[in-house]
């Protein structure tokens, strides 16, 4: 992976698709942001419309090279999750190292009004987090533990 000698991060490339034209680069909107938040790539002309209880697959305009070893990870941002019940629903999307698609965000609006997408709306964030593959192999059995096979609120709630 390479490193951007200013700042010593690992370098992500992107690249713009026709239709990302004119928009601004994914980016951290802060000095400590998690995620650098994607912008809807629908048409200047044509904002997408969700109603309640409806889902879109909104366009960002750019494929992304995750570095080998890292995921993205497509998260909700809370503003629009708290002001408009729009949240993404397969959240965390999953964004393979070796996807060379568009991304794209899958919206829901749990919200009581239609949500207007517009171009360039930043409609939800991207972590980049490192991910660990592991050698899968079948047992017979597992090892054994005081927890053992008890769940879903086995150690109460206080
Ligand atoms: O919110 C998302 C989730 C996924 N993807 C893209 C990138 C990812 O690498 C690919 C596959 O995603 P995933 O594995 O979650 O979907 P799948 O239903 O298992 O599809 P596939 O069979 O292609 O893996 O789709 C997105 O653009 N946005
Ligand atoms: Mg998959």
């Amino acid at each position: 992976m390479t490193l951007n000698a200013r700042d010593n991060h690992p370098a992500l490339t992107l690249v713009r698709l026709p239709h990302g034209e004119g928009l601004d680069l994914p980016a951290y909107e802060t000095a400590g942001a998690a995620g650098m938040d994607l912008r809807a790539a629908v048409p200047a002309d044509q904002p997408m419309t969700i109603r309640p209880g409806a889902r879109a697959l909104v366009p960002t305009g750019f494929t992304f090279e995750i570095p080998a070893g890292y995921e993205g990870q497509v998260r909700p941002r809370s503003g629009l999750a708290f002001k408009h019940g729009i949240t993404c629903l397969n959240t965390p999307g999953t964004i393979d190292s070796d996807y060379r698609g568009e991304v794209k965000v899958l919206l829901i609006n749990l919200g009581e009004a239609d949500f207007v997408v517009e171009r360039g709306m930043r409609i939800a964030q991207m972590v980049i987090a490192p991910v660990t593959r592991v050698t899968i192999r079948e047992a017979n059995g597992t090892s054994t533990t005081a927890r053992g096979a008890g769940g879903f609120g086995s150690t109460g709630s206080k």
